[in-house]
């Protein structure tokens, strides 16, 4: 039995005749957050979708998705056991997956219906222990306040924390989280990334992100998988992806060839300026 949490075997996707993701081969191992970057359009949320059982490739056979060693999808065809992979894997996207006009509480008690019996399920009757852990997930993300307030009352950073309670509550094995800053204030997007690091350092959690942000998955993730048009550019440490990389990986036109090898600070640093110099708010 290996480390690895996902392991991706020649997984393509074509969207009409556009191909997204160009018979990607993968493996990730168990060691603190993966940042999946790259430029718009290069594959990121069509990669973890496919990662976390919510999109199937195209049909071509040697095609196989696992993920914490259980298969999510092979040939373009769902695995018999992809409920159960969906019902351990937590999911934090940009726009916050919550329901609104339910409570915080709620919202978290939602993780817990893979566990719980189909009569309760139904009758939206949770367990005293259930509402207990749910409390519990709350507390650990700073949001038990708000237990008995309207997600819709809540800033996006504190949705956010309660999408994180929730996968707390459903004891996700692993998280998927797409673009989980992309729309919070720099406040907010550090108190997320501070608590997803946390978490993966506590629980022992693993957490795949997508990003926008370079400097962000720089400072908080020690795994990249960075795409570009489709494909794999660069695989490795956070901490040793070069300059010219990451100026590479965002640069207008296809660059004559990958280039990946030793980080040199000086010369990072001003690349990344370069790469990050339109957003606002980087973290300290
Ligand atoms: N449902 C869809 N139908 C058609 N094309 C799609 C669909 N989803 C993604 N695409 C295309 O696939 C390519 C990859 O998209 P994807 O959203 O994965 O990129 P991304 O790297 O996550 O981009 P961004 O950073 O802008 O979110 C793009 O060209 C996109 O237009």
């Amino acid at each position: 039995m290996n480390n690895n949490i996902i392991e991706v075997r020649c997984l393509s996707k074509t969207f009409d005749n556009k191909k997204a993701l160009k018979n990607i081969s993968l493996d990730i191992a168990h060691a603190g957050i993966t940042a999946l970057l790259g430029p718009s359009g290069s594959g990121k949320s069509t990669l973890l979708r496919h990662l976390s059982g919510l999109a199937l490739s195209d049909k071509k056979d040697g095609t196989e998705i696992r993920v914490m060693g259980e298969l999510v999808q092979a040939r373009g065809r769902a695995a018999s056991g992809v409920r159960c992979c969906r019902a351990r894997a937590g999911y934090i996207f940009q726009q916050f997956n919550l329901v609104n006009r339910l409570s915080v509480l709620t919202n978290v008690l939602i993780g817990a219906l893979g566990s719980t019996a189909r009569w309760r399920t139904l009758t939206g009757r949770f367990t005293a222990e259930q509402r207990r852990q749910a409390m519990q997930a709350l507390e650990r993300v700073g949001m038990a306040a708000f237990a008995g307030q309207r997600v819709s009352t809540l800033s996006g950073g504190q949705q956010q924390r309660v999408a994180i309670a929730r996968s707390l509550m459903q004891q996700a094995r692993i998280i998927f989280a797409d673009e989980p800053i992309a729309s919070l204030d720099p406040e907010s997007a550090r108190t997320v990334m501070e608590l997803l690091r946390d978490i993966n350092e506590r629980e022992g959690i693993p957490v795949v992100v997508t990003l926008h942000q370079v400097d962000y998955a720089l400072k908080y993730c020690q795994q990249l998988v960075a795409l570009r048009e489709g494909e794999i550019f660069y695989q490795g440490a956070a901490d040793a992806i070069t300059s010219e990389a990451l100026t590479a990986l965002y640069a207008r036109s296809r660059p004559l060839s990958s280039v990946a090898g030793a980080a040199d600070a000086g010369s990072r640093a001003s690349a990344l300026s370069f790469v990050t110099g339109s957003i606002q708010g980087q973290p300290s």
